[in-house]
């Protein structure tokens, strides 16, 4: 299948300390592909690259088949993004600031229809960030990553915050979207999302990747999610 990213030899910084290590992976266009490792191993340097929100030291980042690893611009127009739910400014209510990240919420309304019930945005759309309990924020932040339309798509640990119905609800509507086209790049701590939604994924270790998960690995977790697990944990370890 061809790839909506495709990262060869990715290295990335923060400031002088090097997170990322040429790390390489191909993101099948019209897939989930599942991010995991442990806390602090560089998921969320590596995707806020990806994204356009930190630059790349070195190596490719095609994008359909673009090179943009020198162009944050490039990668951040191609790629919705959640934003950490501690950015989202306080003063500014959920409707606002969908407006100000992309389309005018209602025509947001009518091409995210599902995604927006899932979330509960339309209980949301008139309350500050700053009064939002963080599940709250959180389903902001998601909606906004689709604020305007896009192919691709980057979420950040999408499920924390989330109570059980919100998140049963938000990912279905998410592998939905998958099914339409869409390209979903998330990290996860959660192994009963990667192994029950994700086409292909990796483990990274200390910036690097430790293990490349691809379909037929993810499809047996589905059928022995205990020993899936174990695996995993074990990798992880
Ligand atoms: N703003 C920053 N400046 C310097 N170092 C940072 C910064 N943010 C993160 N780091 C370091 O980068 C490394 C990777 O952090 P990152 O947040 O990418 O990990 P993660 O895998 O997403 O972790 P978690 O699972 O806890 O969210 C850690 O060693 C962390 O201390």
């Amino acid at each position: 299948m061809s790839a909506a990213v495709d990262l060869a030899a990715v290295s990335v910084r923060r400031g002088a300390t090097p997170i990322v290590h040429e790390l390489s992976a191909h993101i099948a266009e019209a897939s989930w592909f599942g991010v995991i490792g442990a806390n602090g191993s560089g998921k969320t340097t590596l995707l806020r690259a990806v994204a356009g929100r930190l630059p790349i030291a070195s190596g490719s980042c095609a994008i359909f088949g673009e090179e943009t690893s020198r162009d944050r611009d490039a990668r951040a127009s191609a790629i919705g993004f959640a934003p950490p739910i501690e950015r989202l400014p306080a003063s500014l209510t959920a409707r606002e600031l969908l407006a100000l990240a992309g389309d005018d919420p209602a025509i947001q309304l009518e091409r995210n229809n599902a995604l927006w019930e899932a979330l509960g945005i339309g209980d949301l759309l008139a309350v500050q960030a700053g009064q939002c309990s963080s599940g709250m924020k959180q389903r902001a932040a998601l909606a906004l990553a689709f604020a305007r339309p896009t192919r691709i798509a980057i979420l950040d640990e999408p499920f924390n915050w989330l109570d059980p119905v919100a998140a049963f609800d938000t990912r279905a509507a998410l592998a939905v979207l998958v099914e339409e086209g869409l390209t979903l790049i998330t990290a996860l701590h959660d192994l009963t999302t990667l192994c029950g939604f994700c086409e292909a994924g990796l483990v990274m270790t200390k910036g690097r990747v430790s293990l490349a998960l691809d379909t037929p690995t993810l499809r047996a977790g589905r059928e022995d999610a205990a020993g899936f697990e174990r695996d995993l944990v074990a990798a992880l370890r």
